[in-house]
């Protein structure tokens, strides 16, 4: 299986619903509180949006599990919104009508089973917002196993200058990079033990979303001593698939001790990582669960590496 027709639905579904997102954001959109009190904006909902509909034309079997609903949208008080999110759809898909929009956006309320994507139409909302890094992430799963993933990053600085990456990865067949703005495929590789410039760490801008004292603790014991980088999304994913991180740490918040990750927050980043050459697991070592449901219950914090220091940031972990 070459994954080849996922391979090229999922770039082009990302990539336009890249641009929509950066259309909105030079908008400069306002924030929704979602129940959970997290923010959404109309181009979560857009971003959703187009690419639930590419999903549903090219494999109409397919589930998808994605962030965002429809139920709030279709509120009356909610119709403004709605035809806000229209409005950036239609530069894409002129014909769309609202009750398309809010169609597509539940195409995305699937369940995960024996094959199913995953979608995260803006990862790091808050970031998106603060007009920092964020992704757009979608993931094909298998048998509870990763086979293609696709990272947008649209706010990626690029060597030479240029902003915008596409990470992208099928199963055995390696991971790659392309300027959002397109150009050649670069193959992706961590960095190697003796790149001491690059030996650095990754966690999340957003405190609340980790345990940053521990974390930096962690990175010490297994000999990083340069201060975090901070990054928004599963951008950090593709810093270390490029080779500019060693190691990405997300360690569970004391203040919510019982968070449980979402698929869609990993699955496009950790297959990105391992064919790039690195390591993805939970904090104790094991796999991530892709194929339970949409959080990630046997699993607690994520350890992201270039591979070589792996093993030794597990066992650190289990002394602290
Ligand atoms: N207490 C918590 N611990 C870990 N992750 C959390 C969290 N609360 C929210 N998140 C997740 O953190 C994601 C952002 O990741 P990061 O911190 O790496 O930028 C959010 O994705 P969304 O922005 O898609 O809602 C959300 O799913
Ligand atoms: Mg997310």
């Amino acid at each position: 299986m070459t994954y080849a027709k996922e391979k090229e639905v999922a770039i082009a579904a990302a990539t336009a619903a890249a641009k929509l997102c950066e259309q909105v954001r030079a908008d400069i959109p306002q924030a929704i509180e979602k129940k959970d009190k997290s923010p959404v904006t109309v181009a979560d909902f857009g971003a959703q949006a187009i690419i639930c509909q590419a999903l549903a034309a090219a494999f109409p079997d397919d589930p998808v599990v994605g962030e965002e609903d429809a139920k709030e949208l279709r509120k009356p008080e909610m119709a403004e919104t709605l035809t806000k999110v229209t409005h950036y759809v239609q530069a894409l898909s002129p014909d769309a009508t609202p009750e398309d929009v809010t169609r597509w956006i539940d195409h995305g309320n699937g369940q995960v089973s024996s094959r199913y994507w995953t979608l995260d139409p803006i990862d790091g909302t808050k970031g998106f917002l603060r007009q920092d890094q964020y992704a757009v992430a979608l993931a094909l799963v298998e048998n509870g196993e990763v086979k293609v993933g696709v990272l947008a990053c649209p706010a990626m600085p690029l060597d030479g200058g240029q902003t915008g990456a596409l990470y992208v990865a099928v199963r055995g067949e390696g991971a790659t990079m392309v300027p959002l703005s397109g150009g050649e495929p670069q193959r992706l590789q961590v960095v190697m033990a003796d790149d001491v410039a690059n030996f650095r760490f990754v966690e999340s801008v957003e405190a609340a979303h980790g345990d940053q004292s521990k974390q930096n603790a962690i990175a010490q014991a297994v000999g990083i001593t340069t201060e975090s980088f901070r990054v928004d999304s599963q951008a950090k994913y593709g810093i270390v698939a490029s080779g500019k991180a060693a190691l990405y740490l997300r360690l569970p918040s004391p203040k919510y001790p019982d968070y449980r990750e979402n698929i869609w927050d990993h699955a496009a980043g950790a297959i990105v990582v391992e064919e790039a050459g690195g390591r993805v697991s939970d904090m104790y070592g094991q796999p991530l669960n892709f194929a339970e449901g949409s959080k990630m219950m046997n699993n607690r914090g994520i350890v992201v590496s270039n591979g070589t220091i792996h093993d030794q940031v597990i066992a650190a972990l289990a002394e602290n």
